[in-house]
């Protein structure tokens, strides 16, 4: 039984489908990964999915049981980040912790929590929070999250604005927290910022998911590619389409013919040569994974 699960699950504002017929289940202990466009449907799906808001149709079981719009026992085993909790400018970490633990029934110890988020110490702890940067206020929310014993935490945008190395450190305490049991949904636009730390990728556009997959399934569909630049690029490209090959025009005046049974770098020179066309460079690369998530995104057949 999964932890969570969002069964065909939809949500109107007016005339616009916020979120069309979406289902997808996260596991216990895995990292979740919602992607999608601005505008895709993630935060809209993740209110959803916390009892925040009221969606027209589907359901949405977590830990056994329904989750309701505006009953709080669902939310109340969740570590919420979709909305920030207040960070009080003139409270230090410390005070922000116990401020929440007076909250909650059954809190972690806070110090414990402050450890594991590294937020501790005479540097992060006593130092108030206007003195914070953004990394710091993100650990900050993540150990507020925790003091109520979450089973799931929903992080909406979690690396926005945050430069390299915080980036990692967000990432690899995630990675610790999820090791512990606890799970994960993380939204994001980009793909990169989640490839080395969701389990599993849920792909949502307009809407609707097209795509739920392993992480590594995802990226093992990452296809090599022939890049091949010739002395008449279109007519290549025209050959490449008519034998039925993925085919298109790349930046750097190339033809770029994925992979796939029956081509390769051979059969595209051979391709070439029959096509009296000659051929200035070749090479096989893989392709850009942000390149893979566009083609499924603009993919009009969800293979979800
Ligand atoms: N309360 C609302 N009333 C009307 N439209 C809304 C409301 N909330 C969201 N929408 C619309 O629903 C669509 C999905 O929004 P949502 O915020 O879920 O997208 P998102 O994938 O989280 O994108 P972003 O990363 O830009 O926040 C958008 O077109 C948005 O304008």
């Amino acid at each position: 039984m999964s932890l969570l699960e969002l069964r065909h699950v939809s949500k109107h504002f007016g005339s616009y489908k916020a979120m069309d017929d979406v289902s997808f289940s996260v596991e216990e202990g895995r990292i979740v990964g919602l992607i999608g466009p601005n505008g895709a449907g993630k935060s809209t799906t993740m209110r959803a999915m916390t009892g925040l808001m009221r969606f027209d149709s589907g359901e949405v079981i977590f830990d056994n049981e329904p989750v309701q719009f505006g009953k709080t026992k669902a939310l109340a085993k969740m570590g919420n980040l979709i909305e920030y909790p207040s960070i009080y400018p003139n409270f230090t970490a410390e005070d922000h912790m116990k401020y929440y633990a007076m909250d909650s029934e059954n809190p972690e110890d806070i110090n414990e929590l402050m450890k594991l988020t590294g937020i501790d110490g005479e540097n992060f702890g006593k130092r108030k929070a206007k003195n914070f940067s953004l990394g710091m206020k993100q650990r900050l929310g993540i150990a507020i999250a925790l003091i109520r014993r979450p089973k799931l935490v929903i992080l909406d945008e979690p690396m926005n604005g945050l430069d390299p190395q915080s980036v990692r450190e967000i990432r690899s305490l995630i990675q610790d927290l999820a090791k512990k049991g606890i799970s994960f949904v993380i939204s994001s636009h980009l793909l990169d910022e989640l490839q080395r730390l969701a389990d599993d990728v849920v792909i949502i556009n307009k809407g609707k998911v097209v795509r739920k997959a392993t992480m590594d399934e995802f990226l093992s569909e990452d296809k090599a590619q022939v890049k091949v630049k010739t002395s008449d690029n279109e007519a290549m490209l025209e050959a490449a389409k008519a034998a039925g090959w993925t085919a298109k025009l790349g930046d750097d005046s190339q033809v770029l013919i994925n992979v796939e049974e029956g081509v390769n770098a051979q059969a595209v020179l051979a391709k070439a040569t029959e096509e009296k066309l000659d051929v200035l460079d070749i090479q096989t690369g893989s392709v850009n994974l942000e390149d893979h998530l566009m083609e499924v995104l603009s993919d009009k057949s969800t293979r979800a």
